[in-house]
Formats: structure tokens, sequence, C-alpha cells
């Protein structure tokens, strides 16, 4: 199953003993890169690039599906974009394993007895990723598709997705410098407290104006703000600045640039390693 990378242009946390009302608004937009997870025979052992792992959101998403111990699969995940570069991997994971593992064990309720719905799947990979501190709204935006607003944290899904006319004239370039891991950050009070000081305006301007524009502009304030964007980063926003918007993915070492057809080979020649996307709805 593929699951779409999602990056956050910017967000706020809200946590709560609750885990499924643990997570954060926002937004972001999915790419037509992500992970393909698939199961092979085996004995419950879990490769990421064909690298053996052991990855925090699979296992409690094994768990959470009462198969630990039980398993006669291995999971592989095939993927796009590394770990710990801001794309929403370790959802795509949570998420993909999920669907695959309900689908393979032929799964029908859940450890609370309720039926095992699409609903209770995202749920279970929701609380894996905000468990293990490695995301917040991943895998809701990445449910939802498209360029997607995150109004309300966690459960019940409060989010939309945005139309975009004439959504195959736009390119996503993703150029990755390094890694930053998510719980780093979210689990620190005091970046925690710069993060939402920043972003409390920002879902409130995106909404009145839900632009691609708008949110790259939002984004790059968020990014800059924040203290959270890497100087080489905002370099090359500035000089991305004839695109539609650039800015750094959240929460990773790397940068996003949304561009038109007629920018693209302009925006190329300023990166170093760009991976050329397309939104995916
Ligand atoms: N080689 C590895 N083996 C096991 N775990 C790894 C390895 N590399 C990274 N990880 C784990 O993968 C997870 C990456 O999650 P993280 O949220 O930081 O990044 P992401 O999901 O790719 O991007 P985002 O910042 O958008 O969430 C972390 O828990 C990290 O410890
Ligand atoms: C926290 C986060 C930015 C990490 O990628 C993401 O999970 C999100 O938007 O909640």
């Amino acid at each position: 199953m593929f699951i779409p990378s999602h990056i956050t242009g910017f967000f706020k946390v809200t946590r709560h003993e609750n885990l499924l009302k643990t997570g954060s608004t926002g937004a972001g937009i999915t790419l037509n890169k992500g992970v393909t997870t698939k199961l092979i025979n085996g004995s419950g052992n879990v490769y990421f690039n064909d690298e053996k792992i052991d990855l925090c959101p699979s296992n409690d998403v094994i768990k959470y599906l009462d198969l630990k111990g039980k398993l006669k699969h291995d999971i592989l995940y095939n993927s796009d974009f590394p770990l710990g570069c801001g794309m929403g991997t370790s959802g795509c994971c949570a998420l993909g394993s999920a669907h695959e593992l309900k689908n393979a064990y032929d799964l029908k309720f859940t450890e609370n007895n309720e039926l095992l719905t699409e609903l209770e799947l995202l749920k279970i990979s929701h609380k894996s990723e905000v468990r293990c501190n490695t995301g917040l709204g991943d895998v809701i935006a990445q449910h939802t598709k498209g360029f997607v607003i995150r109004k309300g944290p966690g459960f019940p899904i409060n989010v939309e997705s945005i139309k975009i006319n004439n959504l195959n004239d736009y390119y996503v370039l993703v150029d990755i410098f390094g890694k930053k891991e998510t719980d780093t950050i979210i689990n620190n009070s005091e970046w925690v407290e710069k993060i939402n000081a920043t972003s409390d305006e920002l879902l409130g301007k995106l909404l009145n104006k839900p632009t691609l524009e708008n949110f790259m502009e939002l984004s790059y304030y968020f990014a800059k703000n924040t203290g959270l964007a890497s100087d080489e980063v905002l370099e090359l926003c500035s000089d991305l600045k004839f695109t539609v918007g650039a800015s750094q993915a959240m929460l990773g070492n790397a940068l996003f640039c949304i561009c038109k057809k007629e920018e693209l080979n302009d925006a190329l020649s300023i990166l170093s390693k760009p991976v050329v996307c397309k939104i995916y709805c």
C-alpha cells in the first residue's frame, strides 16, 4: 500500500492525556512520493529500504493490532525519502503497516472489540505516532490528502482539503540537507512554547485566504520566526522568491518549494539535490 509523504508548513501542538485528543493544528501538503508498504513471509522483522530497523510507530501498530509475537510476515517499507527529514515518513510507515496487517490477518475487531474500520486504523496509526513522538498530525493529513488544513487536533477529525485549481501546473521541489528528529522538538517545552506562540494566528490567516501562495508565506514566517529554519534554508528561500514560495519542511532539515511549470528550471538550478514531486490528492 502506498501512503503519500506529508510536509507540514506550520503547526501548533496540543497535548492531552488521551492520545487521540493529542495532535496538531496547522497546514501541509501530501506528495506523489512516499512509502510503499508490503508484507512477505517472515517473523516480524521490519525493513526500511532494505535496512532492518526497530521503528517505534511500527512496533506500536503491531501491538495495537494484538499481533505482537504472532507475526508470520516481515514488513518491508520502500521509501522515497529518508526517516527524520520532515516528510512524514514515520506516519507513512505507521499507516501503511496498519492497512497491510489488517488485510493480511483479516482483522475485524479492535482490542476494545469494536469493528476495525478504516477510521480505527487511522486512530491506531495516530496513537502510535503520538506515543512515539514521531508525529502529531501527519497520518490524518496523509489519510485526507492534498492541501490539508487541520483545524482541530487529533480526533474527532476536523480538517479541510482545499481544492487547488490547475493542480497539475504546480510542482513541489524537496531538497534535503540533513535530519532533525521530531521528538527532540515536540518534547521540548521551550520549543513548543515558541512554536505555539508563533503559529497562534497563522491558522486563521490561512483559513481567511486558503491559497498555496498564502500557505507558503505563512510557512516561511513560521519557519523563520520559530528559529526552526536553518540559515542555509532561509537564504535559499530568498533566492526562490520568484516561485509560489519556499520554506523549511517541518520537522526536518529540508527545504520545500512550490513552483509553477514556467518557474521549474530556474528553481531547479538553485537547489543542490532537488526531488521533483507533485501535490497528491
Ligand atoms: N535507522 C533507524 N533505525 C530505527 N529507527 C530510526 C532509524 N532512523 C530513524 N529512525 C526513527 O524514525 C523516526 C523518524 O521519525 P521523525 O518524526 O523524526 O521523522 P519523519 O516521520 O520522517 O518526519 P516528520 O518530521 O515529518 O515526522 C524516529 O523515531 C527515529 O528515531
Ligand atoms: C509535528 C510534525 C510537524 C512533525 O512532522 C507533524 O507531525 C505535524 O504537523 O503534526
